[in-house]
């Protein structure tokens, strides 16, 4: 379980207190309060600039709040990084900023590897994620031979590896076509299915309307809407957020 209790975040403080630095800060997170529990599919929307980035980044730690507190699974994220980064995998915006080895098996191996764990074990998580995103068997595959949609399934591949109660992706689908898009989507459902929660964050809800429990929709930095996809779905179109053609979302089952 992810809670995040009136936490806001702010740039361009410029390290002072005085007026004129505060003329020009950011606020982009404003007092927002929110809980993910386990196994929960997310859907944070909003339009650029909205503050979802910023929001997710609070979640492990990678941006610590000016105000409010965020504790996972119960302890504070500033007590525990490790344990907030174990329990929130991130997968980014662009996998390039993610990728780090030469090979899809160094790469998926790169987190286990700096939690400790035996040989034996990591080579089980790796094998057990790049299986869950339909990679299995492409350990020696250099990552500059893969495609776009490749590169993404092997950064999810890499967060899968750290066992996390949750996996937060920030804009997945950006730069994707079509069958890779499906690919991740699929993917993304199988997961959940699975049990793991996953946040996805978007400014087109298109992919995974029909796959959300919940869509949290942010405006400057608040949340303004949250509810689920059929109730949601009217009051995303003022947040500049796209939904799906119909205005409908088809059901997850499929
Ligand atoms: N490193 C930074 N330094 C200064 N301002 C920032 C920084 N990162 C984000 N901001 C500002 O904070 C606000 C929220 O940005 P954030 O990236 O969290 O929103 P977003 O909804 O994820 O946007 P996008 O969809 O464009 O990625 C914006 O006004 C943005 O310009």
């Amino acid at each position: 379980m992810i809670d995040l209790d009136g936490v806001t975040c702010r740039y361009g403080r410029g390290g002072g207190d005085g007026d004129a630095d505060a003329a020009v800060a950011t606020v982009a997170v404003d007092d927002v309060s929110l809980s993910v529990p386990d196994g929960e599919f997310l859907v944070v929307a909003g339009a650029n600039g909205s503050g979802k980035t910023t929001l997710v980044r609070t979640f492990n730690g990678l941006v610590e709040p000016d105000a409010g507190t965020v504790t996972v699974n119960g302890t504070p994220v500033d007590e525990d990084l490790v344990a907030a980064r174990s329990a929130v995998g991130m997968v980014f915006q662009d996998p390039r900023d993610q990728l780090v080895a030469a090979t899809v098996g160094a790469d998926v191996a790169f987190g286990p590897e700096n939690l400790g764990l035996s040989h034996d074990e990591i080579d089980r998580r790796v094998a057990d994620a790049l299986a869950a995103v339909n990679m299995a068997g492409r350990e020696r595959e250099r990552i500059d031979s893969l495609s776009g949609g490749e590169r993404e399934r092997v950064a999810i591949a890499g967060a899968l590896a750290m066992d996390p109660d949750h996996l937060v992706l920030d804009e997945p689908f950006t730069g994707l076509d079509e069958p890779a898009r499906r690919s991740v989507v699929d993917r993304l459902r199988a997961l959940h299915r699975g049990g793991t929660g996953v946040v996805v964050v978007t400014h087109d809800l298109r992919d995974v309307a029909a796959l959300a429990d919940r869509i949290v929709g942010l405006a400057d930095g608040r949340v303004a809407v949250d509810a689920p996809p059929d109730e949601a779905v009217s009051a995303l179109p003022g947040l500049d957020v796209r939904v799906p053609e119909s205005g409908k979302f088809a059901s997850p089952a499929e």
